[in-house]
Formats: structure tokens, sequence, C-alpha cells
């Protein structure tokens, strides 16, 4: 059944973050993490998400200009409704769901200001469950480890079978009326030990859905996890840096010239192959392709297909470089290097360098061309074969590959 609702949002964010320890910075939900308050990250991710309505923060009295100073640069923030808590997080929930009521809400998403990593594909996941008819969801990981009963002298009591147990998350949502009125009814009756509102639900006969949460969903408790969480951002925001590189080789035989890098150079001999057999382009295409795991020039242009006969290599690096760029890649540099004994590079090197940064879109002094001869040894030296070796650098945007 679906049914029309407003969103009210409560983040509790009023504890003190005992088992985390203490800081200059204050309690945990103010620690900084990827250069944000962690309140700030989870404020910010409902307030970027369409179905959020009013929003009520809940702190300590002590912590005003703390909040300000986390939340200073955050749009919104400004309209967001601000109220003490109290000595439990169940008394610190109550008070945010009383500055809910009375203002068209008629569901309340009850959030840990220490969640930061709450995303936008979780709310919804648990907006499609109330659109459903859910009248209370609870987004839940299931338990992977194996769970024990300890005795309090710490020995084995017994092993929990873990079949059907879940971990809980938040937000919890809930339809407002009915959940202030079990956190009224637990208040007024004195029972003050209920660790989430899922449990409070569970008390007053609310049904609970559950939704899939979200692994990474983590509540802070402790310092480890707000060094790991601080970590994972600073990881994530490093710019992700990818080299390729490529190797190809093709046979020298009786002829006119050669072309290297796109260049015809006049020789004595030229190169063998299905294409124009320019290795150069050739090591560089593949180097390309490995910077987003695209395979090789093989997979792309077999050389069973005849279309690639005599074909010019350039349209197999113009193709590397469309790829790259659908998967979100900034071509950095091109680095290539030739492995010849004739003809002679060195005259040719401008006019190659030129043609990659052409055919790659990059400037001249991104694109590298060097040239050695193999010292007279081997195939190389014996001038039965031209070698190249290209390493390629690509930068990729986040989201992209
Ligand atoms: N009196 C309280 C206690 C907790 N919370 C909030 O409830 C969330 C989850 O609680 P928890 O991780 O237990 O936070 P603390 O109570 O601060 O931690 P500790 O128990 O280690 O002191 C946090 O966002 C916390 O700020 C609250 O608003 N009011
Ligand atoms: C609400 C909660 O985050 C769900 O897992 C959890 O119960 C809070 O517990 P705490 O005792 O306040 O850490």
């Amino acid at each position: 059944m679906s049914q029309k609702h407003s969103n009210g949002i409560v983040i509790v964010a009023a504890g003190r973050g005992e088992r985390a320890g203490s800081s200059h910075e204050g309690p945990k939900q103010y620690r900084r993490i990827g250069g944000k308050a962690v309140i700030a990250h989870s404020l910010e991710a409902f307030l970027s998400w369409p179905g959020t309505g009013p929003v009520v923060l809940v702190i300590h009295p002590d912590d005003e200009a703390l909040l300000d100073v986390a939340t200073a640069s955050i749009a919104g923030r400004r309209d967001c409704i601000v109220v003490h808590g109290g000595a439990t997080r169940q008394q610190s929930v109550l008070k945010g769901l009383e500055a809910l009521a009375g203002r068209g809400v008629t569901h309340a998403w009850i959030q840990d200001a220490v969640r930061p990593f709450v995303d936008a594909a979780l709310f919804d996941r648990i907006e499609a469950s109330l659109a459903d008819g859910a009248s209370g969801v609870l987004p839940v990981m299931p338990v992977s480890d194996t769970l024990k009963r300890g005795s309090p002298d710490g020995v084995v009591v017994e092993t929990v079978p873990r079949a059907g147990l879940f971990a809980a998350q938040t937000p919890q949502v809930f339809a407002l009326d009915a959940i202030l009125d079990a956190h009224r009814r637990a208040a007024a009756s004195g029972i003050g030990d209920f660790t989430d509102d899922a449990s409070i639900a569970e008390w007053a006969g609310i049904p609970v859905r559950l939704v899939e949460g979200t692994p990474d969903n983590i509540k802070l408790t402790v310092k480890r996890d707000i060094a790991m969480a601080d970590e994972k951002l600073a990881r994530a925001a490093l710019p992700d840096v990818r080299t390729g590189n490529g190797y190809d080789v093709h046979q020298l035989e009786p002829g006119d010239g050669v072309t290297l890098c796109g260049i015809f150079i006049p020789h004595d001999q030229k190169l063998k192959g299905h294409s124009d057999a320019d290795v150069a382009l050739h090591a560089l295409t593949d180097a390309l392709l490995a910077t987003c795991g695209a395979g090789d020039i093989g997979d792309h242009f077999p050389p069973s297909d005849m279309q690639w006969k005599g074909a010019p290599s350039r349209i197999f690096l113009e193709h590397a470089v469309r790829i790259v760029r659908e998967h979100g890649g900034t071509i950095m540099n091109a680095d290539i290097s030739l492995i010849a004994e004739a003809p002679k590079v060195g005259p040719h090197r401008q006019a190659m360098r030129e043609k990659l940064a052409e055919i790659l879109g990059i400037s001249l002094d991104r694109c590298s061309v060097k040239a050695t001869t193999n010292e007279k040894i081997g195939f190389i030296g014996r001038r039965e074969g031209i070698a190249a070796i290209a390493t390629a650098t690509v930068v990729y945007g986040r989201g992209g590959a």
C-alpha cells in the first residue's frame, strides 16, 4: 500500500563519547574526519537528500559553540532546530521527537550523529519501505562472526546461533505519532534502558520492517573507529593516478621505410605486420588500455580481422583514448622508448611527439619519445626487428572508472 508521508529528521548528538576518549576537538561527534566534523558529514548526508524535511539537532547544552563551528559552512544549517538532549540516548531522542511534533511531519527518522557514512542509497531503500506501508523501518546488517556468550570472568558459556541475527543501524524510521507516544510511555513508566528506537517500538508493539543497511554505515564508538574513518576519507581524497605499460615488437624486412609514432621515416627496410606495424603506437595503446583494465590491443583489434590490414595505427590509439575517457580518465603523460638499430629516430623525435600530443589531446610537454640502439646485440642489434616500450599515466575521476 502506498501512502503520502513527510519526513522529519532527528540527529542525536548529545552524548559525551566516553568510549572514544577525550580530544581537544570535543566529544566524538565534533572530531574532524576528512577535514570535517563527524556531525557535519551526517547532517550533510540528510540535507543533500531530497526527501528530507525539518531537521532537529539534539545536542548537549555545553556544545552550542562546537556545533556552530562544526556546521558553519553547511547550507541549510540555519534552518535546523537545535534542542538540548538528556542524560541517555533514549532521553535525547524523546527531546528531538517532541521538537518535531506539530510541524506537519508524518515520519521521524532518528539518526546517530556519529554515523557519518550514512548514504542516500540507504535513505532510498527506507523510503521505498515506507511507501510500501511500513510503520517502522530498521536498517540492519547480518551478523557475520560466530557469536559467543561469555561469563563475567571471561569464559565461554555458550555459542549463540547467528541465523536470523542482525546488527541494527540508523536511521531508524517510524510514524511520528506512534514512536513519540511509545517514547513518552517508556519514559513515564521509568523504563530508560533502551539502546535504540526499534526496541522501544518492539516494546510498544509497533511492527518494524528490516531493510538492508549499508556496510560502511558504522557507528564511531571507540578511538580506533575515528582514526579509521579519517584514514578512509583521506584515501578517498587522493587522486586516482594509474600507470599502464605496453610492449610491442615487429620484424623488419626489405622495404622503403618504417612508420614509428605515426611518422613515416624513409629507410631500406619496413616493419612487417598486419596493420602499418607502428610498434610505438601499439605499445602506447596497450599502456592506455592497462590503466582501466580494458584488455590489450589484440582484444579490440584481432589480427584475424581483415579490416585492420594495412590500417594506420593511430586508429588503435584513438580507440584506447576513447575508452580511457569513457572510464572517466584524463591522460597526464605518455612516454615511449624505441629500441632500434636504425633508422635514426632523433631527427624525427619532435614530429613524433607532436603526433602523440595531437592524438592524445594533451600538451607537448606531456609527450616523450626516446630511442636507443641495442648495441648491435640480439635480433634488434642484427636489424631483424624494432621494439617499443610505452608508459602512460592517467588520472581517473571519482565515480569514474
Ligand atoms: N545522552 C546521549 C547519549 C548519546 N547520544 C547520541 O547517541 C548516539 C549514539 O550513542 P553513542 O555512540 O553511545 O554515543 P555516546 O553516548 O556519546 O558514547 P559513549 O557511550 O561512549 O559515552 C550518538 O550520536 C550520541 O551523541 C545522545 O544524543 N544523548
Ligand atoms: C542506535 C544504535 O546505534 C543502533 O545500533 C545503538 O543501539 C546505539 O547504542 P549505544 O549504546 O548508544 O552506543
